[in-house]
């Protein structure tokens, strides 16, 4: 294999050490899996494998496509991001780090409302949405109207799954389906005391002085 540009390749072989024992890889495990997963982005021709995110074309499930075709790893999360907050932004960052594309299974307004309550979401879908593609992380957003994103995440097929540390502790029930295609479900870091509830408790307070 000739190397042409090694640049990235330390980046790939942390993503997939970092993914790997996130899965439970012992060390040595992880910097197996991390050297292959760098061998292969070399052999693809490295950083230069990858087509330019064009930012009028490249955001969208097109780039999503790219990605995978060039061996890259997709990476989806999912949730309400009702009102969004501090919390929301760490998940979709740290998200995005775990590979080389972030697509957010967003739930609709009927999704929502049956999930959450009634009074549910105040921010309609179709915003949601737009600002969620407005952040760096974010490269495409697809929206469900099911109960759970599993049919969603069925047609991604992505690399990984991730949720934030609200989920600590909890199995997610997308992990299974993950598991079908050799895909990773992790959890990520909580920022404490941010919630969009904890949001809209406090305007209602501050509404009634
Ligand atoms: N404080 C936080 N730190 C990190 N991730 C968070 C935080 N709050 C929510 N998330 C993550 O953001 C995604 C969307 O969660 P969600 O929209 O339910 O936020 P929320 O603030 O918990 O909302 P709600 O209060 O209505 O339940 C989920 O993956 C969730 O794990
Ligand atoms: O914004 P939330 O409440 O984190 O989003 C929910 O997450 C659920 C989670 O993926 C279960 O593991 C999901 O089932 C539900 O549809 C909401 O997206």
């Amino acid at each position: 294999m000739t190397v042409t540009d090694p640049c990235g390749a330390g980046d790939r072989l942390a993503s997939a050490a970092a993914l790997a024992t996130a899965g439970g890889a012992l060390p040595s495990e992880a910097v197996q899996a991390g050297v292959v997963a760098a061998s292969e982005f070399l052999a693809r021709g490295g950083a230069a494998g990858y087509a330019a995110p064009d930012r009028d074309t490249g955001r969208g499930l097109d780039r999503v496509d790219r990605v995978r075709s060039a061996g890259g790893t997709v990476v989806a999360t999912g949730g309400c991001f009702d009102l969004l907050h501090a919390g929301h932004v760490a998940t979709l960052r740290a998200a995005r780090a775990l590979g080389d594309c972030l697509v957010v299974c967003l739930n609709s307004d009927a999704s929502v409302r049956r999930l959450k309550g009634d009074t549910r979401p105040l921010v309609p879908q179709a915003d949601r949405a737009r600002v969620l593609e407005a952040l760096e992380p974010v490269d495409a957003v697809v929206v469900f109207d099911e109960d759970t994103p599993l049919a969603a995440i069925r047609g991604l097929r992505p690399d990984v799954w991730a949720k934030g540390g609200d989920y600590a502790g909890s199995d997610l029930p997308e992990a299974a389906l993950l598991d079908e295609w050799g895909g990773q479900a992790v959890v990520l870091p909580y920022l404490d005391g941010r919630s969009t509830t904890a949001l809209l408790t406090t305007a209602a307070e501050r509404s009634r002085r």
